[in-house]
């Protein structure tokens, strides 16, 4: 055992020594020095080491200045333009080639346990455990390659008695400090306590390296693949921050539920009464946008879940689209874009003063910020939250003929989870150009481990239990259909979002809308009574029938697959023509 220790020391001063040479060569402030030397300790070696990773230097829980002063020196690397900052102080990065998630390259590994629980099919393509072997020895072998090695520690989940202890090992300094970001920082007791040896995840992003050999049931040059039984995710071949913070989601997907605690792709925020809203929605269909309202707390904006005590956020930080993103619409989003966020993708004004244009597109529809909970104003600590009083499914409706409010029954609730109709936004996966029309279950069917109708069951369950309402929100098309209606206005979908919380709208009187019988409200303050029935905002309500009739069909096909595993009540709660 001694013997062991001072080999690791001699290796740490080894390391230490050439750490220092490499500050004195570079003009660093002694401050940076010293937090370089803290960060360094015996441990951080044997992190490292115990997965053959023996880097020249290992940065673990860097600081934030560390993490842009390491980016500024990187320059070109990883096929990609190099990290700049913006006017604001944001650190400014590029992914390269994939710019959104490539839900095909999602490998589940098959084993005696996962074999039997997980929700195989297009979702969770099953690996087999020879070949995770050889992607994650591919993985280790490019981390262990480079010169500099980050290693970020963090918690998924804000409920100290289920959080998961997360440990990502990368080698782009952006990749670090979203993760910072993303996952729920330590303070220096919890480090010490949790995470001195093993933790429940480990995440090995070796994004700059592609594949290029065969491999059995590799079929491209990325692979994200998810180990659920040994608790590792291997990233290859893509460069996408946001493949990470969804892997780590896919992972509570399948634990959580299995200690009874329900995950939930939405965003979460809570009024001055303590009264908790979930905002359910596929990517760009709001959640983000909608849940940072400076009248109530921000609790988180894309992962949570919801067990006996009530919800809690599974992230440290928020991660949302930039897309023409402005101070008048989106005024605390978009001063979140400062010394220690990250932008991803996106494009300059001008080069030489730094200022971003968010209405650029040209590398991708999915421009991206990612900051820490704590730059929106007023956001909840502990992000924790009792049981939710009101549920939106936000529909992002390509057909533009959902209504933009709708009170479900449970019963309706169900069938719409189970159903989850949206459309698919341009630029998050990999391939998607227009807004696509799609059903995702449980409004994120590709974070599915497990079966759909489980996390309906249980939704049902709590919703029965804590006596929620239910909304459907239309953040999508009115009008007409993409291309010829317009995008819902925010303000309209604000203001709808306020009645509901001040309680006006349950009040409201209702009309039933047909076919799909909902209940939507005649008239609503702020809000032009035209607009509550799409049907007036069509110029051909001919057409429209005929789009909702459609639509209605659509439904009805996609739900056969799960006919067998609804109630009758369920099933009588969809549209009917
Ligand atoms: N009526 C609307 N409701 C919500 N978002 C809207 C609406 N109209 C346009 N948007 C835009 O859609 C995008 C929603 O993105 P975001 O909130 O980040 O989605 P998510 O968090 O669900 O991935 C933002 O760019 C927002 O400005
Ligand atoms: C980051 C993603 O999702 P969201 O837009 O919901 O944050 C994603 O799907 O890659």
């Amino acid at each position: 055992m001694g013997l062991m220790i001072d080999s690791l020391k001699q290796k740490m001063r080894k390391k230490e020594m050439i750490l220092e040479q490499i500050l004195s060569k570079e003009r660093s402030s002694s401050q940076i020095k010293s937090q370089l030397m803290q960060n360094k300790s015996l441990k951080t070696i044997e992190l490292g080491e115990r997965w053959g990773l023996e880097n020249r230097v290992v940065f673990r829980n860097p600081s934030v200045p560390l993490i842009y002063q390491m980016s500024m020196q990187q320059g070109q690397e990883c096929g990609t333009r190099g990290d700049s900052i913006n006017s604001t102080g944001a650190l400014v990065a590029y992914s390269g080639k994939k710019c959104g998630r490539v839900p095909k390259d999602k490998r589940i590994i098959i084993d005696s346990v996962t074999e039997k629980d997980v929700w195989w099919g297009d979702v969770n393509i099953p690996l087999s455990k020879e070949s995770y072997i050889e992607v994650e020895r591919i993985a280790l072998e490019y981390l262990g390659s480079q010169e500099k090695l980050f290693i970020i520690d963090g918690y998924a989940g804000w409920d100290i008695k289920h959080r998961l202890r997360i440990r990502v090992f990368c080698t782009r300094p952006y990749h670090a400090l979203f993760m910072k970001n993303m996952l729920i920082r330590p303070n220096e007791e919890e480090l010490k306590k949790d995470f001195n040896g093993d933790v429940d995840f480990y995440i090995f992003n070796a994004g700059p390296q592609i594949i290029q050999k065969h491999i059995e049931g590799v079929t491209s040059e990325g692979c994200v693949a998810v180990n659920l039984i040994e608790r590792k995710m291997v990233i290859l071949g893509t460069q996408y921050a946001g493949e990470m913070k969804k892997g780590v989601f896919g992972v509570t997907h399948y634990l959580f539920p299995k200690q009874g605690i329900l995950t939930l792709h939405s965003s979460a925020n809570e009024g001055e009464d303590g009264d908790v809203t979930l905002l359910f929605g596929l990517s760009g269909t709001g959640k983000t946008t909608l849940s940072a309202d400076p009248k109530r707390k921000l609790i988180g904006d894309d992962e949570h879940a919801w067990s006996d005590d009530g919800i809690f956020n599974i992230e440290g930080g928020c991660y949302a689209k930039c897309v023409d993103l402005s101070k008048e619409k989106e005024p605390e989003i978009f001063n979140a874009v400062k010394f220690g966020a990250v932008l991803e993708n996106i494009e300059y004004y001008s080069y030489s003063n730094r200022q971003v244009d968010f209405s650029n597109i040209s590398i991708t529809e999915n421009t991206r910020v990612s900051y820490p909970l704590e730059f929106i104003p007023g956001a909840k600590f502990p992000a924790q939250g009792t049981h939710p009083k009101n549920i939106f499914f936000l529909t992002c409706d390509a057909y533009g003929v959902l209504p933009p409010v709708s009170l479900l029954t449970p019963e309706q609730a169900m069938y719409h989870f189970i159903s989850g109709y949206t459309a698919k936004v341009a630029g998050t996966e990999v391939g998607v150009k227009e807004p696509q029309a799609t059903f995702s279950a449980c409004f994120g069917e590709a974070f599915l481990a497990l079966h759909p109708t489980l996390y309906a069951n249980m939704l049902a369950q709590k919703i029965k239990q804590h006596h929620t309402n239910v909304w459907l929100i239309n953040t999508g098309w009115t009008g007409g259909k993409y291309g010829v209606g317009q995008r819902m206005s925010l303000k309209y979908t604000r203001a709808i979002i306020d009645l509901i919380h001040c309680g006006q709208l349950k009040n409201a009187q209702f009309e039933n809308f047909p076919i799909f019988n909902f209940k939507i409200p005649k008239s609503a303050q702020d809000i032009p009574t035209e607009i509550l029935n799409p049907r007036n905002t069509w110029i051909n309500s001919n057409e429209f029938d005929q789009q909702l009739k459609e639509l209605a069909l659509k439904f009805m096909v996609n739900f056969k697959k799960y006919e067998d595993k609804a109630t009758i009540d369920i099933l009588n709660a969809g549209p009917k023509l």
